[in-house]
Order: C-alpha cells, then structure tokens, then sequence
C-alpha cells in the first residue's frame, strides 16, 4: 500500500549524487527536500548541523512546516537502482539451468517455466513476491519482461502499480520457433495483445503525484522467436506511438547471433534486423550486446538505442562478456541489467559486482593492447559503475530528466543505505567505546570516509544494507518497511 505524502520532508544526512560517466558527489552534509507530490524541492549541499534550522527558515521552512529524518551515523541516501533487463516470469526458476547455454536454456527450463503463467492465478499469488524481492533490492525502476500471456501481465502491472515501483511492462511478442504450449498462434493477435496491454496500462490511475509510474513497452523477445510478419507489424505500429519504448535481446550468444542471420538473410548484422524493421530507435532497449560489432555500434549510437549490460547473466549462460567500455567509446546509451534469470540474482548490487568483475576480465584479456578511448578495455571504476546504475540506466530509459540522480524537479527515487554494524551485514573498522557505528573519525564524516562507505557497500553490500526504498518521495520497500 502507498500512502500520500501531504507535507514536506526534509532528509539531512550524507548523500551520493551521481553526475557522470566518470564523476559523482560524496556530500557528508546534505539536505534534500522532498514535496507532497515526491519530486524534490530543492538540495542544499553542505549544511553543518549547527546551521540546520537557519538553512530551513531560508527557505521558509520553520517547526511543524516539515517532517525531518535524519541520517544515523553509517547511514547515507543514493538514488535507487534502475534495472534495464529483467523477466519479472522468471524469478521462480532463479539458479536454475546455468549449465545450459541460451537457446537450449530456454527450451528446457525458461520457457516451461514462463507457460504456467498462462494460469491467472498462479500469476496473482507469484507476482506479489516477485515485485516486492525487486524493489527490497533497491531496484526503484524496472524494465520488465512478461511472459506472452495478456491476462497475466496486466495482473503484473497491477502488482506494481498498487506497489508504487517505476516500471516499464511488456509482454512477449513471439509467434515461432518456440514451443506449442507456449507461442502466439498469429502475428496479427500478437500485436492485438500488445495494443490491449498498452491500453490497459495507461488507463491505470494515477499516482498521487498526478504521474504515471508504470509504463507500456513493447516487447519483441528476440528476433528468432518473431516472425517477418509479426516485426513488420510491431514496427509498423511502433511508428504511430514514438513516445513507447522497445525492447528486445540482441547479440547475446553465438549460437543465437548465426540462427538470426540465417532467418533473416537481407540483414547484414543483428542490429540491422531491428533497423529493417523500424524497431532500432532512440527509446529502444538491447539486452545484452555481447558481441555487437563496430558497424553495430555504430548503427545503434546514430539510432540512439540504449544497452542492457546483463553481466550475470552473460556468465551464468556462458554466454561472454560484453566491451562496455568499447560501447561506451562509440557514445551508445549503456544501464545494467539483471536479466533474471539468465542472471541468477535480481539484485543490482551483484550487478554491479559482476560488472566490474567483466570489466577487469576485459582488461585483463587486453592488457598490452592498445587502448582505443576513455573505456574501452580499462576496467570500469566506482564513479563509472554508479553511472550505469543510475542515471546510465535512465538515459537508456529516456528518463533522465525525472531519475537517477538528485536535482530541484527530479523525483525523489531513493535509497537510504546502511552500513551500520545493526544491520546483519556491516562495514566494520572502527568502534567507540559505546560500540556506535564510526566512520573515519567520531565526530565527521568526510568525502573520502563517504566514497568508501559507497564502496563497502556495492562491492560488499546486499539487501540488508538496503534500509528504505522510496520512488516518488514514497517509502515502498527496503528491510525497514512494514508494508
Ligand atoms: N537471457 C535471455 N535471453 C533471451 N533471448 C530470448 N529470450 C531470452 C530470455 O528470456 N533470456
Ligand atoms: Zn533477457
């Protein structure tokens, strides 16, 4: 359940602020201040708490105007997590599979395990779980995959509306090369199930900020498993509605890269099956990307289409590792992905562990090579790793103008973290004598003490480090919430 929010809320405390590819804030004394509606009012950046209620009065704030949470020591405030790629249908077959490859994965395990949601009501009593795991992970925004069924994804879309999470929702269009218990029985009815679900989600109500929170996406599953027909008519139809967001798979494994060209032979690449078929735009979304060649990298940075780097899952099917640096060299839009369950983990915390561990193998791989920009081949360090997270996440979303990071008008999409000794999961050095959580020294908390809080918890951290989850100034999850 949501709640309205009816005054302003100030949050005081050290904040991480994400700004670039390869820059981020570590603000030890910040304050946020969130409006009823949950977008931000304003941030002032460097408040000592001796100035606290001065700094408040300057912007007409006094007693009883506000509620004012303040940050425990160990405690700090990010933007919530934006996952790119994830099959909300396939969180009950999480770690299970890994030693198949793609497209043998998805004929043995991937695509029962999607069929039973043909059955409503197993829908209704999965899909309240499968929401909450997300979000408790510190994931405020999602790029969900349904399963192909209508009926089951609208009751997805319920369960996250009603949750209040940020997401986009699509069901699977695939109309062959698939299973007889589980394919479309025509291209023509595939796209009569997109329109009705797109209908659907945008006639849900509005969320008490007057916003819609859950989105629409189309959603080709990949080219194999759609015929000419049915990307004709998705792209067709994706002309007369820009503003709706695609996405699909692409490049993830050689096998799948040498079945799509031979299905679609007037496509010299996989990236131009997309472009052929109108479905290669600037609010496209690309799983994977593994081995997307230069002249794809190319194509897509001119579309402006985004990635989905899904490195668990990249490793869990053997798939490979994608050059996310390379991709960000050629200028093309790059967020995580979890991509449960190809990835054997929906929190993007192990993505972002998984990441970095990609981006060291590529290194690793190339050392001696020559590098080629900013990122190809280096490892991708904290600042660049945050990035793609967050704000990285919501340009591949075309959303960077509402989430990822903090600024006046911006929705308040939060984490509050702890890397309290309380918290089951600490980042321990240090104690006092009472054993009060203490980071750097007793009294203050510098940039540098913050950067490294930042760092125990992504490459340490898990769900019990993730106190509070708020989207749109709502507090909708995390290990504190009583929901
Ligand atoms: N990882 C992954 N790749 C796909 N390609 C087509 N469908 C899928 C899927 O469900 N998961
Ligand atoms: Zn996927």
């Amino acid at each position: 359940m949501t709640v309205a929010l009816r005054m302003t809320t100030i949050y005081y405390g050290p904040v991480i602020n994400p700004e670039s590819l390869t820059a981020f804030q570590a603000l030890p004394w910040c304050l946020i201040a969130v409006g009823p509606d949950g977008n931000i009012i304003w941030l002032e950046e460097d408040v000592i708490s001796s100035e606290l209620d001065a700094a408040l009065e300057q912007h007409d704030l006094f007693q009883g105007d506000y509620i004012l949470v303040e940050l425990k020591s160990g405690e700090f405030i990010m933007p919530g997590f934006i996952d790119t790629h994830i099959h909300a249908c396939q969180i009950p077959n999480l770690g299970v599979g890994g030693e198949d490859q793609l497209l043998d994965w998805l004929n043995n395990y991937t695509f029962p395990t999607e069929a039973r949601f043909k059955d409503t009501g197993y829908a209704s009593r999965a899909y309240p779980d499968i929401v909450n795991r997300v979000i408790n992970s510190g994931t405020t925004t999602s790029c969900y995959y349904g399963t192909l069924h209508l009926e089951a994804t609208k009751i997805l879309a319920d369960v996250i509306h009603k949750k209040g999470q940020r997401a986009f929702v699509g069901k699977c269009n695939m109309d062959r090369n698939s299973p007889d218990y589980y394919v479309e029985p025509s291209a023509e009815e595939s796209l009569e199930s997109t329109e009705a679900l797109i209908a659907y989600i945008q006639g849900l109500p509005l969320t008490a900020s007057g916003e819609a929170l859950v989105h629409p996406i189309i959603t080709p599953r990949f080219a194999i498993s759609c015929t000419d027909e049915l990307l004709t008519r998705l792209g067709d139809f994706a002309e007369t509605v820009p503003d709706i967001p695609i996405q699909t798979h692409i490049s993830e494994n050689r096998k799948e890269i040498e079945e799509t060209l031979e299905l679609f032979p007037n496509a010299s690449s996989y990236a131009e099956v997309y472009d052929q078929f109108k479905l290669l735009r600037n609010n496209t979304v690309l799983g994977h990307g593994v081995y997307l060649t230069d002249e794809e990298l190319e194509l897509i940075a001119t579309r402006g289409a985004g990635v989905a780097h899904c490195p668990a899952s990249n490793f869990n099917l053997s798939s490979g590792m994608a050059k996310v640096g390379k991709m960000l060299d050629y200028g093309v839009k790059v967020g995580l992905g979890t991509d449960v369950s190809g990835g054997n983990n929906p929190s993007m915390l192990y993505t972002i562990q998984m990441a970095s561990t990609t981006s060291k193998m590529v290194a690793i791989q190339s050392s001696g090579e020559e590098e080629e920009g900013t990122f190809t081949n280096n490892r991708l360090d904290t600042a660049t790793l945050l990035y793609l997270a967050t704000l990285g996440g919501a340009d591949v979303c075309c959303l960077k103008h509402r989430i990822g990071s903090f600024g006046s008008g911006k929705a308040f999409d939060a984490l509050l973290v702890s890397i309290r000794d309380d918290t089951g999961n600490p980042a321990v050095w240090g104690y006092n004598q009472d054993r009060d959580f203490i980071g750097g020294s007793d009294t203050e908390i510098t940039e540098k003490d913050l950067k490294e809080w930042l760092q125990r918890f992504f490459y340490c951290g898990d769900d019990r480090n993730i106190r509070r989850v708020f989207v749109q100034g709502v507090l909708i999850g995390g290990q504190e919430f009583q929901g």
